[in-house]
């Protein structure tokens, strides 16, 4: 709803009143409706202040409404009114103004923020534009490229970037709703007829074509697939090239194709979905609401290497004393340079100082003793991680956490090597950690929920979206990351190509395809871990046996490469060829198309045509397959929690909404039906056999993704 208040004697003082966001319900806009008509109507009252109950001017349209038969006044009317008054209308901005909010208060004839406040027309990340009147008004306002910068991007700006772009008149530190009441007074009885947005012309460079053209093909390339980037563009267009009435024509047209998009369902899921993640359940029935963390003062990293550094980088960044351990002087040395280095250049982007007093450096654990959380980033080696685990358990003081940053190891057998199995949990920062967003945090079954809280509130604290798993071989993402790229693999053999793969998965919207992936993480990285799982047999004949390894299909290809010393961009050559060691840009390499073609013939393999859809399902499904594994061992809490690791950690599209909502987007039947059709193909590939809770979802309707938990309770409870 929204209250009407007179203030001042003269101002008409309407409050948007719908926490937590003071989002655009039905409600709150036929509150609106009514306050405006009410401060119209009341001669007593010479202008207007529309402002947010709770220091939050508007969330926007409320999402919620989306998916549903939407009632209540239209936004569009209703800001034109507001737009038409004949009395000064003033948005007073705390907090938030995004999408509808921002073009709520562009339909107002002034705005004032207060300096902590954030705009932005944020539709395109819900996979929308700013159909009310944002896309027109925008424009006219500051400008064609400022306007499709900010359309196309759904960037937050300060409200100092705002003042500068024209968006906003006024900038206070003070109480914005008070300064707003006075600008609002001053301008009482003054002529609107410069104030209305609608009537601006559109400052327009000359050659609009040239303009257009330019920036359709670099949202295009930036967009990866998504629709929504494009039609801002298309509907900016119209801003530039016809009058407000027509422009407000296409911007409808347009908006009624996204707004019924799968896109738009993806994007919107992904954005209910990072906030569920936060509400962490474990199967103890430990929840996020009743475990209480502790607060963390001083925490140390244990290992210097790419991993440590970022993790230091980010804890010092959240203002956290950290003691950083390398007991190797080399690195040691490199570390302290490379660490400041990393400070100083996201400081200088941030235009803050870098919080290079935070950090103290030391060559010996004992350094640890008195801090409250330690995170091990040691080499990926049980023994080495073992070792430091049990030194760590006699050194911190009583109650310190005791975290690994292990990207697959058993947690629960490293909590095994302590005092205080409950205070260990695994922190699974993603490279660079400073800068990926996602954190899994991985609970054995001895974890204590305190534990789990801490490494949790620590996570959002470092500004990561942090995600509660369980402890398996992998944990969710590496593990599902298993099947894609033995998958990619087979397809390689049977006759497809780096490049072919890549193309189908980059055109899918990964931003790099599994093989330039690879090269860009080191092929030498998996090779490694095969060779510790007994999986690497050099120089083994040729003949099917060769392709069969642990009584189930195996491909050898990234094992053949790395003995060429092939390692990926760190070597110059991989699945690519690279102009040096260290190089980014993949080439065509005619000797891996050779060197494919003479494996097939050692292993009397005919090559067959492959084609991007064979890619799809191959790599995909099994992927997928693999997820409802892990919702049926109950290692992820639901399909929310993997998705948003796949599309944090691991680049998957968020227009496609992560692996699980894919899923449900290509409906359960098809997703089974092709695995089982790839599983007789290839019987001895275990990944393609349909997982037993694919099936009973498909045998129970197929329940929509937002009902699964639900659904494998009910599964579980008839087990
Ligand atoms: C042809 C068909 C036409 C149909 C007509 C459709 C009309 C459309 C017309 C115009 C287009 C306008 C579209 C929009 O405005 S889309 C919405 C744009 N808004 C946003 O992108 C902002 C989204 N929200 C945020 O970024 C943040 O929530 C925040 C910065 C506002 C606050 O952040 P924080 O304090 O960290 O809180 P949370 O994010 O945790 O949110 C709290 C709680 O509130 C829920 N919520 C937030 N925003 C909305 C919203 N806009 N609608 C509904 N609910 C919202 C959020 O989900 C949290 O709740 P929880 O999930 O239960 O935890």
């Amino acid at each position: 709803m929204a209250q009407f208040t007179r203030v001042s004697r003269s101002v008409g003082l309407i409050t948007l009143q719908n926490p937590p966001v003071n989002a655009l319900s039905a409600v709150a806009r036929q509150g609106i409706v009514d306050a405006v008509k009410r401060a119209l109507s009341d001669p007593k009252v010479k202008s207007v202040v529309i402002c947010g109950q709770n220091g939050i001017f508007c969330g926007g349209a409320d999402i919620k409404e989306f998916g549903t038969n939407i009632t209540g006044p239209p936004l569009v009317p209703m800001i034109h009114a507001i737009e038409a008054s004949n009395k000064p209308v003033v948005a007073a901005i705390e907090g938030s103004a995004f999408g509808g909010g921002l073009e709520l208060a562009l339909g107002c004839h002034y705005r004032v923020a207060h300096s902590k406040a954030k705009l932005g027309l944020t539709e395109v990340t819900l996979g929308l534009l700013p159909a009310a009147g944002g896309t027109q008004r925008l424009p006219r306002l500051i400008g064609v490229p400022a306007a499709l910068n900010l359309i196309t991007t759904g960037r937050h700006v300060t409200a100092a970037e705002a003042l500068q772009l024209g968006i906003v008149d006024q900038v206070t530190d003070h109480n914005a709703v008070d300064e707003a009441v006075k600008f609002a007074l001053s301008v009482a009885g003054k002529s609107l007829d410069a104030r209305r947005i609608s009537t601006y012309p559109c400052p327009c460079p000359s050659d609009v074509d040239a303009l257009f053209e330019e920036v359709m093909q670099k949202v295009r390339q930036s967009a990866r697939g998504a629709i929504a980037p494009i039609a801002c563009v298309q509907a900016v267009r119209a801003a530039a090239t016809l009058p407000y009435s027509q422009g407000m024509e296409r911007e409808q047209e347009l908006m009624a194709t996204l707004f019924t998009s799968g896109q738009a369902r993806a994007l919107q899921y992904c954005f209910f979905a990072q906030r569920a993640v936060g509400r962490w359940s474990m199967p103890s029935g430990a929840r996020w609401d009743t475990s209480k963390p502790r607060s963390i003062h001083k925490a140390a990293v244990i290992g210097l290497g790419t991993m440590g550094r970022g993790i230091a980088v980010a804890l010092a960044q959240t203002g956290l004393s950290v003691v950083a351990v390398e007991t190797q002087e080399k690195q040691f040395m490199e570390a302290k340079k490379m660490v400041s280095g990393m400070m100083e250049r996201g400081a200088k982007r941030h235009g803050t100082a870098p919080p290079l007093d935070k950090i103290t450096y030391s060559q010996n654990i004992q350094a640890v003793a008195d801090v409250d959380l330690v995170i091990e980033a040691v080499f990926e080696d049980m023994a080495l991680k073992e070792k430091v685990f049990q030194q760590l358990s006699t050194i911190c003081k009583q109650g310190t956490f005791l975290c690994t940053n292990t990207s697959a190891l058993d947690v629960d057998h490293l909590a095994s090597q302590t005092r205080n199995p409950e205070l260990v949990v695994g922190m699974h920062f993603f490279a660079p950690a400073h800068v990926m967003k996602l954190l899994e945090v991985v609970y054995g079954p001895r974890s204590s929920p305190q534990a789990v809280a801490t490494a949790m509130q620590l996570g959002k604290k470092m500004g990561k979206v942090s995600v509660a798993v369980g402890n398996c071989r992998g944990f969710v993402g590496n593990r599902m990351l298993k099947p894609y790229l033995e998958q990619a693999l087979f397809l390689l053999e049977e006759g497809a190509t780096p490049e072919l793969v890549d193309g189908a998965l980059e055109e899918f919207g990964f931003a790099l395809g599994v093989f330039k992936m690879s090269d860009l993480s080191g092929l030498d990285v998996g090779w490694k871990v095969r060779k510790g799982d007994g999986l690497v047999e050099p120089g083994l004949a040729s003949g099917p046996s060769a392709r069969i390894r642990q009584g189930r299909r195996y491909s050898p290809l990234g094992d053949l490469l790395c003995e060429q010393g092939r390692f990926g961009q760190k070597t110059g050559q991989g699945w690519y060829r690279y102009d040096k060691p260290g190089s980014r840009v993949p080439r065509y390499d005619p000797w891996l198309h050779s060197f494919l073609e003479e494996y097939r013939t050692q292993h009397g393999i005919v090559a067959r045509r492959i084609d991007q859809q064979e890619v799809l399902e191959r790599c995909l499904y099994a992927l997928i397959n693999e997820g409802f594994r892990i919702l049926e061992d109950g290692i992820a809490a639901g399909p929310e929690d993997i998705d948003i690791i796949y599309v944090f950690g691991y680049s998957w599209p968020r227009h496609r909404g992560g692996p699980m909502f894919y899923a449900s987007m290509v409906g359960l039947a098809k997703v089974l039906e092709r695995l089982e059709h790839y599983h007789q193909a290839h019987p001895d590939v275990p990944y393609m056999q349909p997982c037993n809770l694919l099936r009973r979802l498909v045998a129970s309707g197929s329940p929509p993704v937002h009902k699964w938990k639900e659904a494998i309770k009910k599964l579980r409870s008839q087990l």
